[in-house]
């Protein structure tokens, strides 16, 4: 379903006489089969968002090729739209000033979604997130985790084959984060959504993910298992404790 083939990703940066290139990403090779819920860790830098950015088609990458649900992203931006659903944690996909459902009923629009199946889809949506009383309020009055639930909703409108998800988890309390894990995993396990999640919170790795991907200075450090993770440690050693030895060194 998603498919990376030897990818780089670098820019440019500084002025005349001062530039130098960071690599942001350098020859990333994965594959992540349909169905598969896998994390996708690293340290503040590593090369998470560049490749979230090149799946999704919003970056071009500088060397090598990546298919997701068989199309190149960059030159297929548009049909791979309708294939996969994007969440960025640490911002909106909403109209800040429109009210939930207007925001819906664009989006609608915009993946010119069938009538009949954006009523079905938002109906289980609305009640799987229980976000049914907030349909009139503008996305700007919403708390941050009745927002999040109103951004995954819009990205799973047009019933997406592949989820990314960029810190779907943050600044949410205990009680959100559960409801947010709980509909995660029943969304891969029921609808055989692949999704493939960032965060930097090892309770949604424990909770959601059997296979975890580490990205360190742009190059692919660990892939495997949670178990093969967990085994790289010492008896008794957290996962933060793991993922955090692995990320120094
Ligand atoms: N548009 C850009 N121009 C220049 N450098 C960039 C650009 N985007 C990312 N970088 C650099 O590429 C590297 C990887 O950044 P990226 O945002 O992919 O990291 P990340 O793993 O998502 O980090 P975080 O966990 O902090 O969000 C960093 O050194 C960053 O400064």
């Amino acid at each position: 379903m998603i498919e990376l083939d030897r990818v780089g990703r670098s820019f440019t940066v500084g002025r005349r006489g001062t530039k130098k290139t960071v690599h942001a990403v350098r020859d990333l090779s994965f594959t992540v089969g349909a169905g598969e819920f896998v994390g996708y860790l690293g340290p503040n830098g590593a090369g998470k968002s560049t490749t979230i950015k090149m799946l999704t088609g919003i970056l071009a990458p500088t060397s090598g090729s990546i298919r997701v649900a068989g199309l190149d992203p960059t030159r297929r931006r548009t049909a791979l739209a309708r294939r996969i659903g994007v969440v960025f944690g640490q911002r909106t996909t909403l109209w800040w000033d429109l009210p939930l459902r207007d925001s819906f009923e664009l989006i609608r629009h915009l993946y010119k979604v069938d009538q009949v199946d954006f009523r079905r889809r938002l109906g289980e949506l609305t009640e799987l997130l229980d976000l049914g009383g907030l349909m009139t309020t503008p996305v700007r009055q919403l708390s941050l985790g009745q927002r999040m639930r109103g951004d995954i909703t819009a990205a799973l409108l047009h019933d997406p084959t592949v989820l990314v998800l960029d810190e779907p988890t943050i600044g949410l309390d205990v009680v959100s984060k559960a409801a947010m894990r709980d509909f995660l995993r029943r969304l891969n396990a029921d609808r055989g959504t692949t999704v493939l999640l960032t965060t930097h919170d090892m309770g949604d790795i424990e909770k959601l993910c059997r296979r975890v991907m580490l990205i360190d200075h742009g190059s692919l450090a660990f892939d495997g298992t949670l178990d093969d993770l967990r085994a790289t440690a010492p008896e008794g050693e957290s996962i933060e404790e793991v993922v955090t030895r692995l990320y120094s060194g």
